[in-house]
């Protein structure tokens, strides 16, 4: 699985959550951080979309992370990453940057993926999405990391 993000996370709190995470996820989750852009908005994401499509293999399920898209527990994400991960194709995580997605991305998704109707920091979506792998993993196994105690 790989994750394709604007900018470059620092040493940090978010640094060290996103650690945690990522060293418990099978597979592991490969980052790749492209530059944010720079200019008018309009150029900036469509010069961020050509960076971030680059990084993205051809044949992958494009899974772009934006608050617009689809709403999803966590047992349903977790059951969706089964199925894009048996498919075959490589899984491809995408964030975007302070001004959000040219629209080139969200036509190449294969999926959007809503963390909720709030806007997040980009820097902190990152770590969300990891703990959600990670959740959907545990699922996945049986493991009592998730408590489904809800009915
Ligand atoms: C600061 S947000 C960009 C906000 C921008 N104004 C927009 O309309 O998309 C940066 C990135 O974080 C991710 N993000 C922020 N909030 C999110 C949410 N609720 N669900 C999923 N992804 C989110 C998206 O990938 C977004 O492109």
């Amino acid at each position: 699985m790989k994750l394709i993000a604007v900018g470059k996370l620092k040493a940090g709190p978010e640094r060290e959550l996103l650690d945690r995470y990522c060293s418990r996820l099978r597979p592991k989750l490969e980052i790749v951080e492209v530059a944010q852009g720079r200019g008018a908005p309009a150029e900036l994401k469509r010069r961020e979309a050509d960076a971030l499509l680059a990084a993205c293999p051809d044949n992958a399920f494009l899974v772009a992370m934006d608050e617009g898209g689809k709403l999803v527990d966590s047992r349903v994400f977790s059951s969706q990453l089964q199925g894009w991960q048996e498919s075959g194709r490589p899984v491809c995580f995408m964030i975007g940057g302070a001004e959000g997605f040219d629209a080139a991305i969200i036509q190449r998704a294969d999926a959007v993926f809503s963390l909720g109707k709030l806007t997040w920091p980009h820097m902190l979506v990152r770590v969300m999405l990891a703990e959600q792998l990670f959740r959907a993993q545990a699922i996945q196994m049986g493991h009592p990391y998730h408590k489904a105690g809800r009915p």
